[in-house]
C-alpha cells in the first residue's frame, strides 16, 4: 500500500485585528477538516492576526494576543489532524517578531517554521516590523516529511531547495499574497521553478479578502513534480479543498481534484473592487453605501460595485443637481439607479449655492466667476452627501478614477469626500471597458442583477464635471487615451519625460501631465484609500513627496 497525506487547504478570510474570531475561523475550519479525514489543515500567512498587520505587530500586547489565542487553539486540538496557522512570535530578547507559521497536533506544538525572506518592496516593509529567521527545516506530519516555505521563502531557490535537501517530501506553502493585474501568471512561474528544483509537489495556499487598500485573491494551487496543475481553488471567494497526496515509484504526486476557472484582466479586476469594497466595509463596520450619481460613468461603476458587493437595498444613490446639470444626466442617473434596483433621492443644490454665494458676496465682490464657485457646487455636493452619511449611517463612496487622481482633477473636501474609493487605481480608459466587462458578464457571488446595468450612452458620452456651462474634461485634459498612455509612462513605469516624448507624445502635453501629477500630491495624501489593481497604486506602491520642486530636465 502506498503512503498517502490528506492535506485540507483552508482558503481563509481573516479580519485584521479580530483574533479571537479569526481563532475560531480556524478552529471551524480544523474540524471541518478532521470531519473529512485530513491529515493536515493549513491556514494561509498570518491568517490568526490578518495580514499585513503593519506596526500593530511592534506592540507586545497585540503579539502576547496572538500567542495566548494560539497557546489555546493549540490546547483545544484533541485527536485528529495538524494545524498549521501564522502569527507573529516573539521570542523574549528579540529585538522584534517572527513572522512565524506554527503547526501543532494532539494538543502540542510539532514544529516553528520562521520567515528567512522578508519582502521590503513595492507595498511590503517586513524588515521595519520583523527579523529574519533561519531557514527552517521539515518537520513530519502522520509520518510525512512536510517543508513549509513561508511565501516570500518561496520566491528565492534556498529555503525549499534546503528543505528538499534536508527530506521533505511536499512542499506547503502558506501566503499572504495580494492581488495585481496579471500576479496569477507570476505565482506559476515561481511556483514551477521551485517545483522543477526540487522535484518535490508544492500546494501554494493564499487568504483572500480585502484588507485596506490591498486585496488578497485567494487562487490557491498545487503543482506537482512535471509542473501539471493538479488542483486549483477560486479567485475572490472563501474555500477548502482535500488535496489527496500518495507516493508513487516516481515520487510523491496530489491527485487531480477540483480546477476553479480563473478570472483575468477587467474579469479580476471588477471582481477585485466588489471584494474590496465589500470587505472594507463589512470589517470597517458598515452595512450600507451611499454615493453621489451624477448620470456619468465613474459614479455609474461606482454604484454597480457597491451593489454587486452589498446588495441594492444597501446602496443609496443621490442625484444633486444644479442648473449646469443636463436632462440627459437626470435621465442616466435614474436609469442606472433603476436597473440596479437602487434607492435614488434628489437633493438640489441651487438653494445651498445661492446661501453660499450670498454669504460671501460682500468679499467676493468685483471679482470675476471662475474655479472657485466650481468647487463650490462640488463641495456642497460633499457636505450635503457626508450629512446623509452622518444621519443614516451609511459610509459615503468616492468615484475618481486613477487618470483623475494621478493629475489631482477633483475638488478637496469635494468630490473627493468619502470614505473609499473602489475605482481609485482603475485609469479611465479600462474604467470603461471595465463597464463593458460587466454589462456583459456577471458572477454568481455578486449581489447585483445580471446584465446592462449600466447604459451604453453613459459609456459612450464624453466625460463632463458638470460645473459649468458645456464643460468637458477634454476642455482641461488632453483626451484620455493620450492622458492614460502619458500616465502609465510615468507613474507605473518611472519613465523620464525625454522617453515618454520619444515614444511619439507632445512635449508640452507631457510636461502639463508632469506639473500636474506634483502638484497634485497633497490631494492625494488626503484621499480616501481605494482597491489596488495595479504594481504602482497611489499610497504604498508610490510615495513621493508632498513638497517637491523637481521637474525632470530630460
Ligand atoms: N501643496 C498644497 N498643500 C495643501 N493644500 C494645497 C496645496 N496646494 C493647494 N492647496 C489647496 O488646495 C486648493 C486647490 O484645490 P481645489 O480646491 O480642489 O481646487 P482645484 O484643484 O484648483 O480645482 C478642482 C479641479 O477639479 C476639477 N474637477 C474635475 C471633475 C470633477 C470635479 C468635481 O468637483 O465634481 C472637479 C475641476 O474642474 C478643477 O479643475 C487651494 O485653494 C489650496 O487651499
Ligand atoms: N449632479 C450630481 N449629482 C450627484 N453627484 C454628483 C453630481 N455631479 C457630480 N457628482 C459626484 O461627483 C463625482 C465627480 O464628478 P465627475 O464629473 O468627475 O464624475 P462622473 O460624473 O461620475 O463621471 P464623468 O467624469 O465621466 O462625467 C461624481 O462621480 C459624483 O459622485
Ligand atoms: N507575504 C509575502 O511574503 C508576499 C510577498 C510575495 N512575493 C507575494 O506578493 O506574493
Amino acid at each position: 500500500m502506498s503512503r498517502r497525506f490528506r492535506l485540507f487547504l483552508a482558503q481563509m478570510n481573516p479580519v485584521m485585528g479580530d483574533i479571537e474570531g479569526n481563532a475560531a475561523q480556524i478552529r471551524d475550519l480544523w474540524e471541518a477538516g478532521r470531519e473529512a479525514g485530513a491529515d493536515m489543515v493549513a491556514v494561509p500567512e498570518m491568517a490568526l492576526t490578518g495580514y499585513q498587520p503593519q506596526d500593530l505587530v511592534r506592540k507586545p500586547a497585540f503579539v502576547a494576543h496572538a500567542t495566548a489565542a494560539l497557546d489555546r487553539l493549540v490546547e483545544g486540538l484533541d485527536e485528529g489532524p495538524a494545524l498549521g496557522v501564522g502569527l507573529p512570535v516573539w521570542p523574549p530578547g528579540c529585538e522584534k517578531p517572527f513572522n512565524a507559521y506554527i503547526v501543532a497536533q494532539n494538543g502540542r506544538v510539532l514544529a516553528e517554521n520562521l520567515k528567512h525572506h522578508l519582502p521590503n518592496y513595492k507595498v511590503f516593509d517586513e524588515k521595519r516590523y520583523f527579523e529574519a529567521g533561519p531557514i527552517s527545516g521539515p518537520y513530519s506530519v502522520n509520518g510525512v516529511r512536510i517543508g513549509t516555505p513561508i511565501c516570500e521563502d518561496a520566491w528565492y531557490e534556498d529555503v525549499p531547495e534546503t528543505q528538499a535537501e534536508t527530506g521533505a517530501e511536499i512542499l506547503v506553502v502558506p501566503n499572504g499574497s495580494p492581488y495585481f493585474r496579471g500576479k496569477q501568471d507570476v505565482r506559476y512561474n515561481v511556483v514551477v521553478a521551485r517545483v522543477v528544483e526540487t522535484g518535490l509537489p508544492l500546494a501554494y495556499l493564499n487568504l483572500v479578502g480585502g484588507q485596506d487598500d490591498q486585496i488578497f485573491d485567494g487562487a490557491s494551487f498545487v503543482i506537482n513534480p512535471g509542473g501539471a496543475l493538479a488542483c486549483h481553488l477560486p479567485s475572490f471567494e472563501t474555500a477548502t479543498e482535500m488535496v489527496e497526496f500518495e507516493e508513487r515509484q516516481d515520487g510523491w504526486r496530489a491527485r487531480p481534484g477540483r480546477k476553479a476557472p480563473q478570472p483575468e484582466d477587467h474579469a479580476a479586476d471588477y471582481q477585485a473592487m466588489v471584494l474590496g469594497t465589500r470587505d472594507y466595509m463589512h470589517k470597517a463596520g458598515f452595512e450600507r453605501a451611499l454615493l453621489g450619481l451624477s448620470g456619468g460613468i465613474d459614479s455609474a461603476i461606482v454604484a454597480a460595485i457597491a451593489t454587486d458587493a452589498l446588495g441594492p437595498e444597501n446602496v443609496h444613490c443621490v442625484m444633486l443637481p444644479s442648473e449646469y446639470t443636463s436632462p440627459t444626466s437626470l435621465e442616466d442617473a435614474a436609469a442606472v439607479a433603476h436597473n440596479l434596483g437602487c434607492h435614488l433621492d434628489e437633493v438640489p443644490i441651487s438653494g445651498p449655492r445661492a446661501a453660499v454665494t450670498d454669504a460671501l458676496a460682500h468679499l467676493f465682490a468685483g471679482s470675476e466667476p471662475d474655479i472657485t464657485e466650481e468647487n463650490i457646487q462640488s463641495r456642497l455636493r460633499g457636505l450635503l452627501l457626508m450629512a446623509i452619511s452622518n444621519k443614516f449611517g451609511a459610509m459615503l463612496l468616492t468615484t475618481g478614477n486613477k487618470s483623475e487622481v494621478a493629475v489631482g482633477y477633483a475638488t478637496i473636501y469635494g468630490d473627493m469626500s468619502g470614505g473609499y474609493n473602489p475605482v481609485k487605481d482603475l485609469y479611465k480608459t479600462r474604467l470603461f471597458e471595465t463597464c463593458r466587462w460587466r454589462n456583459a458578464n456577471h458572477v454568481d457571488w455578486f449581489k447585483g442583477p445580471a446584465g446592462e446595468v449600466i447604459p451604453p450612452r453613459v459609456i459612450d458620452k464624453p466625460p463632463t464635471a458638470e460645473l459649468r456651462e458645456d464643460q468637458k474634461d477634454e476642455d482641461s485634459l488632453p483626451p484620455y487615451p493620450v492622458l492614460d498612455d502619458i500616465l502609465e509612462r510615468l507613474i507605473d513605469h518611472e519613465q523620464s519625460v525625454a522617453e515618454v516624448v520619444a515614444a511619439g507624445h507632445d512635449r508640452e502635453t507631457v510636461k502639463q501631465v508632469e506639473r500636474l501629477i506634483y502638484l497634485s500630491e497633497y490631494k492625494r495624501f488626503q484621499s480616501a484609500p481605494g482597491a489596488r489593481l495595479s504594481q504602482r497604486a497611489f499610497w504604498l506602491d508610490r510615495r513621493y513627496p508632498i513638497v517637491n520642486r523637481w521637474r525632470d530636465p530630460s
